[in-house]
């Protein structure tokens, strides 16, 4: 009897113990104790998988499949490439099955899918009291543990307004439009008669914006250093492509190296600053390390930093890269613009040099109808992740505590009930039409919304300025082609190699200015 009662100490710690004699043991008994270590692993996967699935509450779990296996759950149909300016497959297919609101298994861990624009809502304006901002592990093993993702309350407020002081002041100096009308002008000339090239120089120049403008690392005196942070940055951001795969393959191995290469490189470019004489606060890194006195660990700042980066360039770039196929698509969208900028120009000849302002930005009326419904269609931030405070009852379902919530945006963007022929670019859509319903977040919402999307807004116009007004614009053969949006121009490229479908739409559908008519 006295064995009954004697407490069995737990597997883990028998294993523990039984791991202190391996040394010694016959092969056999080591092949059985590996034995026990996979079932051990195994019962804990299939435990934890369970009761994921068990929560109290999991008779009201919205509906959906977690797939066969755990740990990958449904992550390999998560990553089948789709058709673009569509959500992906793997949403697409579920939103017919099982409606807006819906569970999965992906990026490792079990997660509510919401695509309805009410629920997105939710979720985003309750951060902080139903939910938290809070990423997979396996996208923040890439990113960073400590990024402005993983901060929170008082910290996250202090951080995120550090951000947005850098932008508000950046955008408003004209200087810094100078700055970024050369850096596009440069960029442009660069990729000139090399269509293919386009996408790379669009990803420099706005990563350039962000290092130099933002961050304050412009003291990367070395062109070199620039190049390798931008090369690692970018293998980075090629890891973050197999990620919902969960799977450590050599992309991803490759891609973790280059963010402690990145990581390396910041701090020396932080000791770099901290040498230099004190000056008043001006950009993000000043800003981040005078946070209350210098108290912010070093290990956030250099998060903090890759984070923004990435968030930033990567975003606006994908941007840029579609822009001219949609004017390439829609010559009477081209022309409008090009009435819009030449008017700025005024008499000025476009091979002068020219200075654009805050004011003439703020000018461009059409432009930003067409940023916005440019980032309609792409929707360089999709998905964002959250993780539910306590259980939320949602639409008659429950979503348990401790669960990612990932509210996905691309749906409502291309929702035929909220917008006609959602697949055309159509910028004169944006006439009369609310914003501020949750039913276009291209940006997020709540209080982390995008902290960088008036810099992003002036960027993409600014591109835009140079691209209609370029003298050059209809004399090279290639720059004729890639007026017509054909393929090529993005063959050889690497995120974009699927063909994309056609974004025109048959003018005598839309409310389009009558002397537009012509071109029809
Ligand atoms: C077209 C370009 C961009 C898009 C589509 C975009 C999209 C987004 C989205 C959807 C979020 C919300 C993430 C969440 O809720 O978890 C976000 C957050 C953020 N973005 Fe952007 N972004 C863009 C450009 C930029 C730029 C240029 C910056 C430069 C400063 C930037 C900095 C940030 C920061 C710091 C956050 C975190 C805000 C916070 O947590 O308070 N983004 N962005």
């Amino acid at each position: 009897m006295a064995s009954c009662t004697q407490e069995i100490p737990p597997l883990k710690d028998q294993l523990a113990s039984m791991s202190a004699v391996t040394a010694t043991v016959q092969p056999v008994a080591a092949a059985s104790l590996i034995t026990v270590i996979i079932m051990y692993m195994t019962s804990r996967i299939i435990l934890g998988w369970g009761r994921r699935n068990t929560s109290k509450n999991s008779g009201n779990l919205p509906p959906g499949t977690m797939g066969l296996l755990p740990v990958v759950g449904e992550s390999l149909q998560y990553s089948r490439p789709s058709g673009r300016f569509l959500p992906a497959a793997f949403i697409s297919d579920r939103i017919k099955r099982y409606g807006s609101l819906f569970k999965s298994h992906i990026f490792g861990v079990p997660t509510i899918i919401s695509t309805d624009a009410k629920v997105n809502r939710l979720i985003l304006q309750k951060e902080g009291t139903l939910f938290k901002s809070s990423y997979p592990r396996s996208i923040l093993s890439i990113i960073g543990m400590h990024n402005t993702t993983e901060i929170h309350g008082h910290t996250h407020k202090v951080v995120r307004s550090v951000i947005l002081n850098v932008v508000s002041s950046r955008i408003r100096d004209d200087k810094v439009i100078s700055y970024i009308s050369e850096e596009i002008i440069q960029r442009m000339n660069a990729w000139d008669g090399q269509i293919v090239r386009f996408q790379e120089e669009a990803t420099r120049l706005s990563f350039n914006l962000v290092i130099n403008q933002l961050m304050g690392l412009s003291n990367i005196d070395d062109a070199h250093e620039a190049d390798y942070l931008f090369e690692n940055l970018q293998m980075l951001v090629e890891g973050l492509l197999c990620v919902p795969l969960n799977l450590p393959g050599m992309t991803y191995r490759r891609s973790v190296q280059a963010k402690t290469k990145v990581v390396q490189l910041l701090q020396k470019l932080i000791a770099k600053k901290l040498r230099r004489p004190a000056t008043e606060m001006n950009d993000i890194l000043d800003g981040l390390l005078a946070v209350e006195g210098g108290t912010l660990t070093r290990e956030v700042i250099i998060d903090v930093m890759l984070g923004v980066t990435f968030a930033a360039y990567e975003t606006t770039a994908r941007v840029l890269t579609l822009i001219p196929k949609f004017l390439g698509d829609n010559p009477h969208v081209m022309k409008t613009l090009q009435d819009e900028h030449f008017r700025i120009l005024g008499e000025r000849a476009c091979t002068e040099k020219i200075t654009l302002t805050w004011d003439a930005y703020k000018s461009m009326t059409f432009t930003e109808k067409v940023v916005k419904e440019a980032l309609r269609l792409v929707n360089p931030g999709d998905i964002v992740f959250r993780e539910a405070m306590e259980d939320v009852n949602v639409d008659g379902y429950v979503i348990p505590k401790g669960w990612k919530v990932m509210p996905c945006f691309s749906p409502a963007h291309t929702d035929p009930t909220i917008y006609k022929d959602p697949l055309s670019f159509i910028p004169w859509r944006w006439n009369n039409k609310d914003t501020n319903n949750f039913e276009f977040t291209p940006f997020g919402g709540g209080i982390r919304q995008c902290a960088g999307k008036e810099l992003a807004k002036l960027e993409l116009s600014l591109f835009i300025h140079h691209l209609v007004t370029r003298c050059s614009w209809e004399q090279s053969e290639e720059d004729a082609m890639f007026k017509k949006g054909l393929p090529i121009y993005f063959k050889n490229t690497r995120r974009f190699q699927r063909e994309l479908p056609p974004t025109s739409h048959r003018l005598e559908d839309q409310k389009v200015p009558s002397s537009l008519s012509t071109l029809a």
